[in-house]
């Protein structure tokens, strides 16, 4: 019986150096800078569909909103989806405030994706989550949620974790974010060539996020973002919603 268990230990101990290693060898493969014109010297896949908007929600959610994100939506065909994005709310009230805005969100075809919790997308039976690195693992979304749910994992600046979001089954890989921003604090700024050297090697759609405005989005474009995920730029437009959008869906490649 000890026996068996010094070598369980053993072996274990042994994988858990193996795993540290190749983990190490990962960590060192981001730590390797990534050459800025990485995707110039490919040509760029032209039959990739053009850069679509993916709206988060504003911080807090108001009586009027569910018109609002109607209108925003509705300004041009460019909105693919919208995210869920409450923090420090009990999820019962959550699924209240959600209702509404998800059958906003399916009678103009938008996606109604849930941020950070797979229970509640499941409760809401909506269309996707959106996963931080703390927030689950993909699989257990993808068993929980089925096969059509559109998973999305956050990246930071990090080629090794969309990588490994990829493996285990994500729809999407979310990098940022890209610039300054007063929605929620960052620590990690990646550079546009990420999304090129992204959507050079991998049809697995990339989403850009952190501080996107109508006056910065343009570098994040033309690297192969291909989707903008955008809330104050969009929220507090100082023409409001709906001419927020338009300007989003005014740059060249968004479509
Ligand atoms: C599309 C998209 N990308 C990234 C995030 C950030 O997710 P996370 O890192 O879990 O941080 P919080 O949003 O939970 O504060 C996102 N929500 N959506
Ligand atoms: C949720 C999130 N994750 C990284 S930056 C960010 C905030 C996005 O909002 P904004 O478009 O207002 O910067
Ligand atoms: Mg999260």
């Amino acid at each position: 019986m000890m026996a068996a268990t010094a070598a369980r230990s053993a072996s274990t101990s042994h994988d858990h150096a193996l795993e540290r290693g190749m983990n190490d060898i990962d960590d060192l493969d981001d730590a390797l800078s990534l050459d800025p014109g990485f995707a110039d010297r490919f040509e760029r896949d032209e039959g990739r569909p053009p850069c679509k908007l993916y709206l988060i929600s504003p911080p807090a959610i108001d009586a009027g909103f569910a018109e609002t994100l109607a209108a925003a939506i509705d300004a041009a065909p460019v909105v693919a989806a919208f995210q869920l994005r409450l923090k420090g709310i009990d999820e019962h009230r959550i699924a209240e405030l959600a209702r509404p805005l998800q059958a906003v969100c399916a009678s103009r075809e938008v996606a109604f994706i849930v941020n950070d919790s797979i229970g509640l997308a499941k409760r809401l039976d909506a269309d996707g989550v959106h996963l931080g690195q703390e927030d689950g693992d993909p699989r257990e979304a993808r068993q929980a949620l089925g096969p059509t749910a559109q998973i999305g994992v956050t990246c930071h600046d990090s080629r090794h974790l969309a990588m490994e979001a990829g493996e285990a089954g994500a729809d999407y890989v979310a990098f940022g974010a890209f610039y300054e921003t007063g929605t929620k604090p960052t620590k990690h700024r990646p550079e546009p060539s990420i999304l090129g050297w992204w959507s050079t090697l991998f049809e697995l759609p990339s989403v850009a996020i952190g501080g996107i405005t109508p006056a910065n989005a343009a570098p994040l474009i033309a690297a192969g973002a291909d989707f903008l995920a955008v809330s104050g730029a969009v929220w507090n437009a100082p023409e409001g919603p709906a001419a927020g959008v338009r300007a989003f869906a005014a740059l060249k490649g968004m479509g």
